[in-house]
């Protein structure tokens, strides 16, 4: 798959406060980056900006090939059975219902696929906000956050599901505060403004 994710010089700013100026680095395919930094530095936002959700204050954002932002807030559909909501992003996606088996399968709830999504636990929704991104087939993978309330197994899952993405050639963009197996990726690390 094709993909490259750039910022150049890329200044952030939320209501008046500026939270990082002149970020530069470049993702290609199979390469993946760790963004660390305290509490409301600017990680989700900075996601936000590779996603194209948010404009950079100044600099410039370079994207080849689709995106997909795996967020707390995934608009997955809380009256639906997962897999339905799956299915529904899915066909959005151009995905099919064998991705999202996949899927499924690879963050280890197949068996919730016909369990309403509100009746979901924290972590079998993370889980599911995942398996979302993973049926997606995006090749560019931004996670907020992706190892928040997974117990280890599920960890273990995505580590594995990150592998095979940039063994296809896929790119990751991850924030975090803990360790998520991903130990060659490129460190961007925010620091508190003065
Ligand atoms: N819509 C907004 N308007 C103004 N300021 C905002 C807005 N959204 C977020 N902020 C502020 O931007 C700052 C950075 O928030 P952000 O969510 O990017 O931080 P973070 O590094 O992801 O934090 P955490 O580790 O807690 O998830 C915070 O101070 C937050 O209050």
């Amino acid at each position: 798959m094709e993909a490259r994710l750039a910022f150049d010089k890329v200044s952030c700013l939320r209501g008046d406060r500026l939270l990082f100026e002149g970020l530069s680095f470049a993702l290609t395919a199979g390469q993946a980056a760790l963004l660390t930094g305290p509490n409301g530095v600017g990680k989700s936002s900075l996601l936000r900006i590779a996603a194209g959700l948010l404009p950079p204050a100044i600099g410039t954002v370079e994207r080849t090939g689709r995106i997909a932002l795996a967020a707390e807030t995934a608009a997955l559909d809380a009256r639906m059975p997962l897999g339905d909501a799956l299915g529904f992003w899915a066909k959005l996606d151009g995905a099919g219902q064998g991705d999202v088996a996949h899927a499924l399968d690879a963050m280890g709830i197949a068996n919730l696929a016909p369990v309403p999504v509100r009746m979901l636990s924290t972590g079998q929704r993370k889980r599911a906000v995942l398996a979302r991104v993973i049926a997606g087939n995006a090749p560019v993978w931004l996670l907020d956050e992706p190892g928040n309330g997974l117990d280890t197994a599920s960890l273990d899952r995505l580590a594995q599901a990150m592998a095979d993405h940039r063994k296809a050639g896929g790119i990751i963009l991850a924030a975090t505060h803990q360790p998520l197996g991903l130990d060659d990726a490129m460190p961007i690390v925010l620091s508190a403004a003065a």
